[in-house]
């Protein structure tokens, strides 16, 4: 089952994501330090009638990292190519989109932690020199040519920073990241995103929406849009505090914008390992999911409001988490 305060992109909100995306800078919400910086070498490029920098935007999902990159190119005026580190899977297909660009040109490569090593080599030349070094042919006859590309900017997205290799981080310029937002500019997005599905929002409503949103645009346009729903069949359409708390309820996101697997997680964590410390290992087993799904999908956000933390021995829970959930203090704890 989806969750709805999931932060991974599902084919549902592809089609919501379009049409709710800023264009511009003004438009994008919040991440002021990011827009500051971005803007002085956005102007900077365009002056020098040069091409930008390359970028490398990292955070977690749903922050805007998508958005932000066809931003960049709509405000430097150039096209934007968009592709993703596990679509490039031979340096042919780099070849392929590289060759295609126009000077001063964008290419988007998200998950660019998932580029192979092969590619990167390839991918070395072309963002500091633009040129490209291919081989054709196999065995003997191989041969490398050279392609000059035009000047052009890598934005590379990543949920992962540390992932990446380091010569690969050290060849971008620009490194930015997204963090999650506070209550004040999800609001925004929230008030935003209803007046271009043209539906009424008091807000007190929007401001519920957005403290349930987990810091990330991404959920709080996916509980809009079912809060919406809820409004439409139940009310007259408009959200209204009371009928944003209602619906919220039967989603069963909590004032903090947890679901039943957050509190399963952190319940099992204070009911059998009494708080922790616990291995990201045994805490899977106990609540039947895999690690890495923890600690990619469920932990960045219990990591992020203090309810959990990370210990050399394993993870603990917090007195914020006992409290949350209605537990005695144990001893120690504050
Ligand atoms: N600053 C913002 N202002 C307004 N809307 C935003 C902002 N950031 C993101 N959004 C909205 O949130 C949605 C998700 O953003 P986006 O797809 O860019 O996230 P992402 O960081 O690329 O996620 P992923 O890591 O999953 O690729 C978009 O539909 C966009 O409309
Ligand atoms: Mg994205």
């Amino acid at each position: 089952m989806d969750r709805v305060i999931s932060s991974e992109q599902t084919n549902y909100d592809d089609n919501f994501e379009q049409s709710l995306r800023p264009q511009t800078l003004q438009q994008y919400i919040g991440q002021e330090k990011v827009k500051d910086n971005l803007s002085i070498f956005i102007q900077a490029a365009k002056g020098r009638s040069e091409s930008l920098d390359h970028v490398l935007l990292y955070g977690p999902p749903g922050l805007g990292k998508t958005t932000l990159a066809s931003v960049i190119a709509n405000e430097m005026g150039v096209n934007v190519k968009m592709t993703s580190g596990p679509a490039i899977e031979r340096p042919g297909d780099l070849a392929a989109v590289v060759s295609s660009l126009e000077p001063g040109d964008v290419l988007f490569i998200d998950e660019i932690h998932r580029l192979n090593r092969s590619i990167e080599e390839v991918l070395y030349p072309a963002m500091e020199d633009f040129c490209l070094d291919i081989v054709v042919g196999k065995g003997p006859s191989a041969k490398s040519i050279r392609l000059d590309l035009p000047p052009f900017t890598l934005i590379g997205a990543t949920t992962r920073a540390g992932s990446l290799s380091a010569p690969l981080r050290d060849r971008f310029g620009v490194p930015l990241r997204l963090e999650y937002y506070e209550e004040g500019p999800l609001k925004e997005i929230v008030i935003r995103s209803a007046s271009l599905f043209d539906v009424a929002i008091d807000t007190s409503a929007a401001v519920e929406i957005a403290r349930r949103s987990r810091g990330t645009p991404r959920i709080a346009n996916r509980l809009l849009r079912r809060v919406r729903d809820y409004a439409q069949v139940r009310g007259d359409g408009n959200i209204t505090m009371a009928i944003a708390k209602e619906a919220l309820e039967m989603l069963q996101v909590d004032s903090h914008g947890l679901d039943h697997i957050d509190h399963k997680l952190v319940k099992s964590m204070i009911e059998r390992f009494r708080g922790g410390p616990v291995g990201i290992d045994t805490i899977a087993a106990s609540i039947g999911e895999e690690s890495i799904t923890i600690e990619d999908v469920y932990e960045p956000y219990l990591l992020q409001i203090g309810f959990i933390q990370r210990t050399p021995r394993g993870r603990v829970a917090t007195g914020l988490a006992y409290s949350h959930f209605g537990y005695a203090m144990p001893e120690g704890l504050e």
